[in-house]
């Protein structure tokens, strides 16, 4: 999978070279690149952004920098087409299913915003040659795409086969596909059996796998009702048995 990150902080994704994902890249499982975006300004300044057109605070991305940029990172003449994925307060949710969709394709380039915003010209351009995604992390407003990016690409990388080893799973992720699709991960535990007075639930002790899946099912019921109530409205309430609706 190729990833293509244009900023003007290249050195935000200096985080791309540990852990899990600088040993995909060592493994050539993702080809990653980033881009300052100011390689394709031609003033000595470097200018990359101005004043708004219709007045307004702040600045705006200038188009031009952008325009060039995408030309030399994805030029309308390679063989493949990749989809740019904007992060922005005003785009889509940003779910694990989108995660999921984004880590089978071979291709991303990620447009890293700041200031304003992107002059709108860039998105209405690109998207003549190439599917284009704003993205929303959720409601709140960051001064910057970048560590947006680095919070996507972490999320869809590890969804993407071999990334993560297979002591790691991504089954019984709290929005994975499946029938606990939309439950919150309950509670988990390991060694020592008491911690400072606390011990670990006895059916986790119990070898009844059934228990213990029962358990996990009610603990996550309860934490999904506690923390997120409309994600119950979603399940499948053939997923659900008499005893679930007691939780
Ligand atoms: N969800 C979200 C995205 C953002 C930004 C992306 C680029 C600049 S600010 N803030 N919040």
């Amino acid at each position: 999978m190729r990833l293509d990150i244009i900023t003007i902080f290249p050195e935000y994704f200096a985080p791309l070279e540990v852990s899990l994902l600088g040993k995909a890249r060592r493994a050539g499982l993702l080809d990653v690149s980033v881009h300052d975006l100011r390689s394709w300004t031609h003033d000595r300044h470097r200018t990359v952004d101005d004043t708004p057109y219709g007045g307004g605070p702040g600045m705006v991305m200038k188009p031009e920098p952008w325009g060039e940029a995408l030309d030399a990172v994805a030029p309308p003449t390679a063989e493949a087409t990749p989809r740019l994925v904007v992060p922005t307060p005003s785009g889509r949710p940003f779910t694990q299913a989108m995660a999921a969709e984004y880590a089978a394709r071979p291709w991303l380039v990620f447009a890293c915003g700041r200031y304003e915003g992107i002059d709108r010209r860039v998105y209405d351009e690109a998207a003549t040659r190439m599917p284009v995604d704003e993205v929303s992390l959720g409601d709140f407003v960051l001064a910057g795409g970048e560590v947006a990016v680095l919070v996507m690409i972490e999320a869809i990388s590890r969804l993407v086969p071999g990334v993560l080893g297979n002591r790691e799973s991504v089954t019984d992720d709290s929005f994975a596909p499946g029938a606990m699709e939309s439950l919150l991960e309950g509670p988990v535990y390991t060694k020592p059996p008491v911690w400072r007075e606390r011990a670990v639930p006895d059916v986790l002790l119990s070898g009844h796998h059934g228990a213990i899946a029962r358990w996990r099912r009610d603990e996550a019921l309860r934490r999904t009702a506690a923390h997120r109530p409309e994600l119950l409205a979603r399940l499948d309430p053939a997923a659900l048995d008499k005893h679930d609706r007691k939780v």
